[in-house]
């Protein structure tokens, strides 16, 4: 097994406490609380605007605000945190082998060749190591940044639509990497897609309103993954767009 695929650590829950974030004095949060499992993955749905990426963004520390983050477990959050943006955010001028290691790098650290190795051949991109971001297909810069988040081997991972920029079949191949190699670890991932939370969530939960709070907040039965044609699917579906308050065809 790649060391990517074990969390240093047990996977903490996280306890959001009294959260708020205001953009020029307009609350986006506002007093939101709101409890996530240890190593389950949550995923956050919400219209556009709502809320969810400042919502991430909170949790990670990039956003200051009242209220707080804490871990279940007691102990600091810091260090145990990996973030992986809504754009890739691959450096151009790195290779892909560079930008896996750009953490380390940040950080003043020697990352272990051999570990990025092992973490370019586990999301199929070996043979890229050398290449730089713009010879690389939207699918494979997306393992590239998949790879970078695991190779931070944090037991908290935030995903802002990790698998958005890709045509349907990519996504799917993505979304089933992610699950694999991210089992054992808190997930929060935002995503616009009601079926790719239904496919990947252990939770899901759907923000609206202004300021923004939970309006639905559901634990699907079966197992991960989940096929989109199953009656406990396409209940969750509908239960998900009506909370998003999308008129519904008749
Ligand atoms: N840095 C910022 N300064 C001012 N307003 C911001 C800033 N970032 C976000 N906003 C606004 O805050 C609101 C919430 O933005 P956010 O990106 O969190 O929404 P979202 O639910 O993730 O949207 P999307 O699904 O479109 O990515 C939006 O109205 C957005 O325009």
């Amino acid at each position: 097994m790649a060391s990517g695929q074990t969390p240093r650590g047990a996977a903490p829950g996280l306890a959001i406490r009294d959260v708020g974030v205001a953009y020029g004095g307009r609350p986006i949060l506002d007093r939101l609380d709101l409890d996530l499992t240890g190593a389950e993955t949550t995923v956050l749905l919400g219209m556009s605007g709502v809320g969810k990426s400042t919502l991430l963004r909170r949790i990670a520390g990039l956003l200051d605000g009242p209220g707080a983050i804490l871990a279940h477990d007691g102990q600091p959050l810091a260090g145990r945190i990996a973030f992986m943006a809504q754009s890739d955010l691959l450096l151009p001028w790195l290779t892909v082998a560079g930008n896996v290691a750009l953490g380390h790098r940040l950080r003043g650290a020697h990352p272990d060749p051999g570990r990025i190795g092992e973490m370019l051949a586990t999301v199929g991109l070996a043979d890229a190591a050398a290449k730089r971001p713009a010879q690389l297909s939207g699918g494979m810069r997306q393992r590239a940044a998949l790879a970078r988040t695991l190779m931070e081997d944090r037991p908290v991972v935030l995903m802002d639509e990790p698998y958005s920029a890709v045509d349907a079949l990519t996504r799917l191949r993505l979304q089933d990497l992610g699950l694999r190699l991210l089992a054992g670890r808190t997930v929060v991932m935002v995503t616009h897609e009601p079926f790719e939370a239904i496919r990947l969530a252990d939770r899901i939960v759907v923000l609206a309103g202004a300021p923004a709070r939970p309006v639905l907040d559901i634990r699907p039965e079966s197992g991960k993954p989940r096929a989109p044609d199953s009656v406990e699917a396409q209940t969750l579906w509908r239960r998900i767009v009506e909370a998003l308050g999308v008129e519904q065809a008749a």
